[in-house]
Formats: C-alpha cells, sequence, structure tokens
C-alpha cells in the first residue's frame, strides 16, 4: 500500500512549494530531495553540478530516492530530474504515490526566471527553450499516478486538488491519509467542543 506522497514533475511546476503546505495541512513530515542531497554533501545545487559535474549529483540524488522509499508518512517533494532513472522510479513507486504537478513553459519561465539556484536553467533561456527540455523530459514523467495542471490554480489551489485525490483513495481503497487525532491533543479538542 502506498505510504507516501511524491511529487514530481518538471522544475518550477511547485514541487518543493506545494509539499511543504500539503505536510503542514495533513500533519506529515516534509522532505525535499534536492535539501537531503544538500545535507549529505554539505554542498548547494549549483556548487556540485560546478564542482562534480551533473552524474555526481545524479548519483546523490539516487541514494536519497531509495532512503527515502524506506520511510513512511512523508511528503516528498523531488528534484525534476529524478525520473530519469528508472531505478529511482522503481523506487519510489514502491511506496510512494507519484503526482505529477505541471505547468505551460510560459508559466514555468515566469516562475524560475526570478532565482538563479537552478544550474539547468541559465539566465539567456526563454519559454520556447524550456518548452524543448519539458518536451525531453515527457516520457518520463508518465509513470505517474496523477497529474495536475497548476498553470492557472493558485499554490493552495494545488494543495487542495491533492487533497482531494487522498480523500478519493480513502473511499475508493481503503488508504489512509488523513490520520484520526489520537492521544492527549484529541482528548484536548474534544473537551474544548
Ligand atoms: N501554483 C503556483 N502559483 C504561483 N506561484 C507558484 C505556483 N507554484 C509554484 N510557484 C512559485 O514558483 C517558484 C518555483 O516553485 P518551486 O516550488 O520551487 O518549484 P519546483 O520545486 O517544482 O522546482 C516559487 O517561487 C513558487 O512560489
Ligand atoms: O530538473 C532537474 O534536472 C533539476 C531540478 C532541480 O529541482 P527542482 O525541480 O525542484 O527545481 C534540481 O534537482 C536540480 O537543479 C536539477
Ligand atoms: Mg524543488
Amino acid at each position: 500500500m502506498k505510504r507516501n506522497i511524491v511529487l514530481i514533475g518538471f522544475m518550477g511546476t511547485g514541487k518543493s512549494t506545494v509539499g511543504k503546505i500539503l505536510a503542514h495541512k495533513i500533519s506529515f513530515e516534509y522532505i525535499d530531495t534536492d535539501r537531503e542531497v544538500e545535507k549529505v554533501t554539505g554542498l548547494t545545487i549549483s556548487q556540485i553540478f560546478d564542482n562534480h559535474g551533473e552524474q555526481r549529483f545524479r548519483s546523490e540524488e539516487s541514494i536519497v530516492a531509495h532512503k527515502v522509499s524506506t520511510l513512511q508518512q512523508k511528503i516528498i517533494s523531488t528534484g525534476g530530474g529524478i525520473v530519469l532513472r528508472p531505478e529511482n522510479v522503481e523506487t519510489l513507486q514502491s511506496t510512494g504515490l507519484l503526482i505529477e504537478l505541471t505547468a505551460t513553459p510560459e508559466v514555468i519561465w515566469e516562475r524560475v526566471s526570478r532565482r538563479s539556484h537552478r544550474p539547468l536553467i541559465k539566465k539567456e533561456m526563454n519559454a520556447e527553450v524550456i518548452a524543448e527540455l519539458m518536451a525531453g523530459r515527457e516520457p518520463y514523467y508518465q509513470c505517474a499516478d496523477y497529474r495536475i495542471d497548476t498553470s492557472e490554480k493558485t499554490l493552495l489551489q494545488v494543495v487542495e486538488e491533492i487533497e482531494k485525490i487522498l480523500q478519493a483513495r480513502e473511499k475508493e481503497q481503503g488508504e489512509t491519509w488523513f490520520r484520526p487525532l489520537v492521544g492527549r491533543k484529541a482528548i484536548e479538542l474534544s473537551r474544548e467542543a
């Protein structure tokens, strides 16, 4: 049974931001594979790409993918390229529900051109270049269980869409995503009611 939510998708689709909000809302812990790679290496993603190359980053990312897949009740936001290695997809799928976030190239460019911490995004790019990169990645995102177009949605609307998916799965597949309150907190709340 699936026990983690794994957000996949192209850079700038909102995986990190949405993941954080969703985790807070449903009281799951939040993990970002990019942050885990940075913690393990003591380097920023840009430093790894610049000083050691993309392959080193991909190796670290695979190790993290395996590690996070052993956990439970986590919202896992991934880096956009994690799906490039089939072994990562297989391991993430073993315990995670894969939700792909998408957006149009124009929206993506609008979102990612504001900040410069993504080594694969260059200042001189534009929406057309983004569209080409996205087309190359498209087959890799087919592994997703669900897809949400975020182009015209607020962050909260995206989060709500994911919550609807989880509610439907609770009804239809008997999964538990919204944990009942247990222990002291539940007793305190029932006294207040
Ligand atoms: N639905 C959305 N509406 C408005 N801004 C968004 C939305 N999704 C993401 N963003 C913004 O786009 C930027 C990139 O988002 P981020 O979560 O880092 O994407 P990813 O982790 O997929 O690369 C952030 O500044 C974020 O606030
Ligand atoms: O698409 C990619 O190959 C990458 C996406 C980035 O994460 P975000 O998708 O969170 O930007 C980060 O892992 C790295 O810069 C490479
Ligand atoms: Mg991210």
